[in-house]
């Protein structure tokens, strides 16, 4: 884990992954007044000097550098916030990596003021949440003009399309049709890495190939389009948590011999608005084990 650790911006904040069952009863929040950003976190001399070193290009810098105020978790003793007052919240839990996606893009986006995030305890979820404002009861949901929105892959293009801020969207149509596909794969990646981690998990290599020759389909950067955009932050929740459970239970390195999707981590661990979303691997690892174990 030595390893893992010099390249992450732990932030303390527990896990939750809706198909390997339950971690603990409440997830483990950073205290009200904590700030989640690279200034207020504990880091190592390494992490450190790799924050100190990180080429931040301009646009990068543009991108959100809000240090943002987390508000707790409402649970089953909260009162609603005063819904359809015209504000425009995003319902989150802190631990759904489904979440994490429109929390990132409204980062990015630099909506902090704009989207009021309404965290919400899953595990102790209020029935305001059901009744009143998502009947799907899951999250993500947005609140916006009366209306209240969910599925984490509609909402980034919804709150990309709808709001102000840098454009997350390529405008390109080879990129547009390649950014449908990666998006439409997003769930068969998830379901093939989940089945690998129960079974042989060299199965999974075909699942990151897919992504390591995504990654190599366009040379104008890093990234899967390779500019920036909604497909980075659509895959990047689950290999944040897929890398580091892999590597530690499997012994199963994602970039070795993966070139592009080892840079493309470490670019995406440069995103400001994706950075101030990050679990601590460790607690990543530890939760994944947990749920897993309850399933065997
Ligand atoms: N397809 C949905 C999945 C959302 C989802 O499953 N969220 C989980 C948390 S990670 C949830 O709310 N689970 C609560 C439940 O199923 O009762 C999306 O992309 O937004």
């Amino acid at each position: 884990m030595v390893v893992l650790q010099a390249g992450y911006y732990g932030a303390s904040i527990s896990f939750s992954f809706p198909e390997l069952a339950i971690i603990s009863p409440r997830p483990k929040l950073p205290p009200p007044e904590a700030v989640i950003g690279c200034q207020s976190l504990a880091l190592s001399s390494v992490q450190l000097r790799r924050l100190r070193v990180a080429p931040i290009s301009s646009t990068m810098a543009s991108r959100s550098t809000t240090q943002e105020v987390l508000p707790p978790a409402l649970d089953s003793t909260s009162d609603p916030p005063p819904i359809f007052d015209g504000t425009t919240r995003l319902y989150i839990s802190y631990t759904c990596p489904y979440a994490q996606r429109v929390w990132i893009t409204r980062n990015c986006k630099g909506l902090q003021d704009k989207i009021k995030l309404i965290p919400i305890d899953l595990q102790n979820r209020p029935a305001w949440y059901k009744e009143k404002v998502y009947p799907a009861n899951k999250v993500p949901a947005l609140e916006h003009n009366n209306e209240v929105k969910g599925e984490s892959l509609d909402l980034i293009k919804y709150i990309d399309s709808h709001f102000e801020g840098p454009s997350l969207f390529i405008d390109d149509p080879v990129k547009q049709d390649f950014a449908e596909e990666l998006l439409s794969y997003t769930d068969s990646f998830r379901k093939d890495v989940y089945s690998s981690i129960k079974g042989n998990v060299y199965e999974a290599g075909a699942a990151f190939d897919y992504i390591e020759k995504a990654l190599s389909k366009f040379d104008d950067g890093p990234f899967l389009l390779g500019q920036f955009s909604l497909v980075d932050i659509a895959y990047i929740p689950f290999i944040e948590r897929f890398q580091p459970f892999l590597l530690d239970v499997k012994n199963y390195d994602i970039t070795l011999g993966r070139p592009k999707m080892a840079a493309w981590i470490e670019e995406m661990n440069k995103i400001e608005g994706y950075k101030q979303t990050r679990h601590d691997p460790r607690e990543l690892v530890e939760s994944l084990k947990k749920r897993l174990m309850a399933q065997l």
